[in-house]
């Protein structure tokens, strides 16, 4: 008999159809290799370390598996460095947003730091615009495609860097224009996020919205400023919160003062387990804290934060935890109404995603298996076929 687990376990390609909501993810994480050749040809770029984009993808995932988050992101300066011009820059982002439709993602927030595109002579607001238009672009594509997304910017702000607030003014000037958040990123041992607290009183007067890399490359200092000294929606990662979670040997489990804030306040965790595990966050996929996390009801998210240099994909990311924790389209699903639930879009459009796209695509594949045995009338088809 078919059992209702099984039917519920999810083929890779169901897990590719099913609605997946996207918040953490770096243009500048994602482009195709391909991409990255063609722009550094065009822009005269001659640092590639290869020319060949198979060989080119391999050298950014081994790059990036050092262990060490400053390591990973010095890969970044490839990327950043083919992305100074207007054309390039709508390029990767029409191309980021067809690629997470196709993949299945239906609604994603992606981020950048316009700061590290003026190499080549563009303002902060050509930046902002030209990836504005890239979204756009890759929406109608995708569209045409058969793929329905929507895609979001998050501007980003380097923490080493001392240009928070401007940037946090630039986010709060294209909101409802494309922009619909802030956020710091880099290396984060050394940059605690109160260096940028201005900008983030900044935005809270504006009523804006923001997430802070927190609790990643460092551990709970990090994610206590970010939420109590800062005041962040989100926390980008996050995963360091299981330092402040004791699993005694009989099962029990005792949550700390912040990760019990974290949970009762359903503070979202943009959770990256690729990224985790190439940056030295997490050892494996099966020791990943996802996994309590989720146990716990914690506001958990999957994410891919950079999918070039983790080699990954939203459906990729969800593949290895169906694999390691044995989860469902109904774990699928909860993760993606968590996601939904976090994003920085109105609560009506964030409802009706949930409402009339994500539950429905999930329903769907969900009763995938009621009709897949009636196809022959012979009699002769078990119950297994
Ligand atoms: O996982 C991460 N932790 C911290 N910073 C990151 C991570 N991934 C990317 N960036 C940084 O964010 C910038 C803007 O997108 C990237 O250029 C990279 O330096
Ligand atoms: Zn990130």
């Amino acid at each position: 008999m078919t059992s209702q687990s099984t039917a519920n376990t999810p083929a890779a390609d169901q897990i590719r159809r099913a609605p997946k909501v996207l918040l953490h993810d770096h243009l500048d994480g994602g482009l195709r290799p391909g991409t990255v050749v063609d722009l550094a040809r065009e822009a005269g770029y001659s640092s590639l370390p290869e020319t060949d984009p198979d060989k080119l993808g391999l050298w950014f995932r081994e790059a990036a598996d050092s262990g060490s988050l400053e390591r990973y992101l010095e890969t970044f300066s490839h990327t950043v460095g083919v992305m100074q011009t207007r054309d390039a820059l709508v390029r990767v982002a029409a191309e980021c947003a067809e690629d997470l439709a196709a993949d299945g993602v239906v609604y994603a927030e992606v981020r950048y730091a316009p700061e590290q595109h003026l190499e080549g002579g563009l303002t902060l607001e050509e930046v902002v615009e030209a990836v504005n238009e890239g979204f756009r672009q890759g929406e109608r594509r995708a569209r045409e495609d058969g793929h329905r997304i929507r895609v979001g910017a998050l501007l980003t702000a380097m923490r080493h860097a001392a240009r928070a607030l401007e940037i946090a003014e630039l986010a709060n000037r294209y909101r409802d224009l494309g922009v619909v958040g802030f956020d710091i990123a880099g290396a984060e041992a050394g940059y605690p996020p109160t260096r940028h607290l201005d900008a983030f009183e900044y935005l809270k007067r504006e009523n804006n919205h923001f997430t802070i890399h927190a609790g990643e490359a460092f551990g709970l200092p990090s994610i206590w400023q970010a939420l109590q000294w800062c005041g962040a929606d989100r926390l980008g990662h996050g995963v360091r919160i299981i330092d402040d979670i004791q699993v005694r040997d009989d099962g029990t489990v005792e949550l700390g003062r912040l990760a019990s804030y974290v949970r009762d306040k359903r503070i979202p965790l943009e959770l990256c387990p690729s990224s985790n595990l190439q940056t030295g966050a997490a050892a494996s996929y099966t020791e990943h804290p996802i996994g309590l996390l989720r146990r716990l009801h914690f506001r958990a998210t999957v994410n891919t934060d950079n999918r070039l240099m983790s080699h990954t994909s939203m459906s990729q990311e969800f593949e290895h935890l169906v694999e390691a924790f044995g989860y469902t389209l109904d774990d699928m699903q909860w993760f993606s109404v968590n996601a939904m639930k976090s994003a920085f879009i109105p609560f009506d459009e964030r409802l009706a995603m949930i409402n009339d796209v994500i539950k429905p695509g999930y329903a769907e594949l969900k009763s995938e298996w009621l009709f897949r045995q009636t196809a022959s009338t012979s009699g002769s088809v078990g119950l297994e076929g």
